[in-house]
């Protein structure tokens, strides 16, 4: 194996869900009490829910902030045009069944920061509902100089591609790199710093329930994404004035309002609602070793149930390097066709079910009902090989966002170039090979 060892990460905290406590100043964390008449260090004292007041003890996250000033310490927030970020997808395109597969998002010419730099490709459900996701794609240049951001529409999952992205929460600084993932939860105010200079990745806002770790069932105590794993930052504070920008995705529209301090400016906290990162590379990915292809139920990552037990608004699943090991099997993905919608992303190398075309940024959507499966060339390879030994699929990280509704390609994504018109092609080459006089 990889030397990927669980060490504990400088700045962090482990664990996934925890009551963190965490104090950038000895002392700034009151003792005993949330709210003392006076917080130490002359603080203000501010909770921030993410879950309802009364959600049941094990799914209830809230966090204490003891902070320079109060969140409501801004200008009145004004519209921002805004052509590039969808959160209704009632009003998109008819959504076609057709297979599509994108090409990654180019690069930008001009100066163009993180929450510039989005673009919605797809989604289902509303911020309104409570329910759904919309997936978008990023490319930054820039750094988001003076410009902070929160997001009341959902929490974000962040999946960067190309280039670490320097995620300055109120919260602490989470930094990562392509095969990490981030969580930024609803509301948590940000900024991004790009230390390569560029970047480029995916995006999952998830309207709906908190991502969470999925039960276990009969795989037992261990497994999967291990909670130890998940770290969150610990309390980094700035204490800074000037003209600054707090951006705002409120009701699927941009606001900016005038704030004339950093709102970094929580020198301690404590709670359970915090934002955290998780290495890919770290999940322990359990296949079969006798026969068959399993389902990929057994690459969830995180899950945002719905009220239906076993159904998720979204899985997040990866495809990480694994061995495989079934005899006299098609080892593979399968031909199939799905009642959930399937969006998918490269990070990392070649996807085991695409000899070509789906390529690291790019994107595929193949949505309920929709036929398919290895490509010509896989089916080729992979019906001929020796499954006498087991096989290493190695240096590839691929992901998939899925979802119980059809995923709705925006206007955006079914009319860029970025859109491969000859996907289908992948397919054509299947040749028949039936013969009744021959088993
Ligand atoms: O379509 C895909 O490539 C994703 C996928 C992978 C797999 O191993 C089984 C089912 C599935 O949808
Ligand atoms: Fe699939």
């Amino acid at each position: 194996m990889e030397s990927h060892t669980a060490q504990a990460q400088a700045g962090y905290m482990s664990g996934f869900g925890n009551e963190f406590a965490t104090e950038a100043l000895p002392g700034a964390l009151p003792i005993g009490q949330n709210s003392p008449q006076r917080a130490p260090y002359g603080l203000y004292a501010e909770q921030i829910s993410g879950t309802a007041f009364t959600a049941p003890r094990s799914h209830n996250r809230r966090s204490w902030l003891y902070r320079i000033r109060p969140a409501a310490v801004h200008l009145p927030f004004v519209a921002v045009e805004n052509a590039r970020i969808v959160s209704d997808f009632s009003s998109v395109p008819p959504t076609p069944p057709n297979q599509l597969r994108w090409n990654p998002l180019p690069m930008p010419d001009a100066p163009t920061d993180f929450i510039d730099g989005w673009v919605t490709m797809a989604g289902n459900g509303s911020p309104e509902a409570l329910r759904g996701c919309a997936i978008h794609l990023y490319a930054a240049n820039r750094n988001m100089d003076g410009r902070y951001f929160y997001n009341a529409d959902g929490e974000l999952l962040i999946v960067p591609q190309m280039g670490r992205l320097l995620l300055k929460t109120e919260l602490g600084r989470i930094e990562i790199e392509p095969q990490e993932i981030a969580v930024i939860p609803r509301g948590i105010r940000f900024t991004v710093e790009l230390p390569d200079g560029q970047a480029r990745g995916y995006l999952c806002e998830n309207f709906g329930a908190l991502f969470r770790l999925p039960d276990l069932g009969v795989i037992g105590s261990n497994g999967l994404a291990n909670p130890r794993d998940f770290a969150t930052p610990m309390a980094a504070y700035e204490d800074v004035e000037g003209d600054f920008a707090l951006l705002a995705k409120f009701g699927g529209n941009l606001w900016s309002a005038r704030i004339g301090h950093s709102p970094l400016d929580v020198v301690a906290w404590h709670g359970n609602y915090a934002p955290y990162k998780y290495d890919l590379r770290r999940f322990n990915t359990i296949g079969s070793i006798s026969y068959d292809h399993p389902d990929p139920s057994i690459f969830l990552v995180l899950q945002s149930p719905s009220d239906t037990p076993g159904v998720d608004t979204i899985d997040f699943v990866i495809f990480p390097p694994r061995w495989l090991a079934a005899e006299n099997t098609f080892r593979p993905p399968w031909f199939h066709r799905n009642v959930a919608s399937e969006f998918m992303g490269l990070i990392h190398g070649v996807y085991d079910a695409k000899a070509e075309g789906f390529v690291p940024g790019g994107a595929s959507l193949h949505n309920c009902m929709s036929g398919h499966g290895p490509d010509a060339g896989t089916f080729e390879k992979a019906s001929r090989s020796d499954t006498s030994k087991p096989g290493k699929v190695a240096d590839t990280m691929a992901f998939m966002f899925e979802t119980p509704a059809v995923i709705r390609p925006t206007r955006y994504a079914l009319e860029t170039s970025q859109l491969q018109a000859e996907y289908y092609q992948c397919w054509q080459n299947l040749s028949k090979n039936f013969n009744p006089e021959t088993k």
